[in-house]
């Protein structure tokens, strides 16, 4: 798949006896939210950290952007724009929208001369951070304090910090967790405007979410992908609805 931004190969993972990840290859192409679903257990969050780095597949093959990862750290990973955010708050709940994308910034330019200057005054680190929080619709609340966001807005302003990093593809592990049918809603919204600026591989449990979302769905059972397509083929594929949506005939 010439134009894919991630392709995952044949990958297993076991833990003793327990064949967590099968034989999985999916791909992720530029614009797209490919959505992985399945029951508990099935091993997503387990193919995410694989795909991350924090954890080592015993074999198979991880591109991102036509490069080969799989000897790559997690560190390193995420700074060729492989960013992972929602299950590992990176925020700094005193300090303001602003200055949690500023210290990103910071961090993406990695200059240590700037150690010793304030972080707030400086002009070279307010423009980029101010446009991250634009793209992410959250420019109006940059200065209030991160522990003040509503809890959408806390994942938005992760995205913010993870656009300020150079992301360029976005591995989201139930983003939808813990939010009411409100905040769930305002979230689809805003995932549905994300995948302009990097594709999602959107591991999601909300069926509403992924129905909404998906350009791709991937179906996860024991470790194995037992189906992948669009919404409607998932939906109607006979074995997916016995293994985990529930046949209601
Ligand atoms: N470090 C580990 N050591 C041993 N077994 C593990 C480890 N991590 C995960 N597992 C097992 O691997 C399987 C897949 O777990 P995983 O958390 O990836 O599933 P999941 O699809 O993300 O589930 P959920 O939807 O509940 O989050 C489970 O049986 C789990 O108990």
């Amino acid at each position: 798949m010439a134009d894919a931004v991630l392709a995952v190969r044949n990958l297993c993972k076991s833990f003793g006896a327990l064949k967590a990840t099968e034989n999985v290859s999916l791909d992720l192409k530029p614009g797209e939210i490919h959505a992985l679903i399945g029951p508990n257990g099935a091993g997503k969050s387990t193919l995410i950290h694989q795909i991350a780095g924090t954890l080592a597949p015993d074999s198979g093959d991880i591109d991102f952007l036509g490069r080969p990862v799989g000897h790559l750290g997690v560190v390193e990973r995420a700074r060729m724009g492989l960013g992972r955010s929602f299950q590992v708050s990176s925020l700094a709940p005193e300090f303001s929208a602003l200055r949690n994308v500023m210290l990103a910034v910071q961090s993406r330019q990695g200059s240590s001369f700037r150690f010793f200057r304030p972080v707030m005054g400086d002009a070279s680190l307010i423009e980029p951070a101010m446009a991250s929080l634009e793209r992410v619709g959250l420019a109006t609340r940059a200065r209030v304090p991160a522990a003040e966001l509503s809890h959408g807005e806390r994942r938005q302003l992760e995205i913010a910090i993870a656009l300020a990093l150079g992301s360029q593809a976005f591995l989201l592990d139930e983003p939808m967790a813990g939010m009411g049918p409100e905040g769930s809603r305002s979230l689809t919204g805003f995932l549905d405007r994300l995948r302009e600026e990097a594709p999602i591989l959107l591991v999601e449990h909300d069926m509403d979410a992924v129905f909404a979302l998906a350009d791709r769905v991937s179906v996860l059972v024991y470790g194995r992908i037992i189906a992948s397509g669009t919404v409607d083929q998932v939906r109607t594929d006979p074995e997916v609805r016995r293994a985990y949506l529930g046949d209601p005939a």
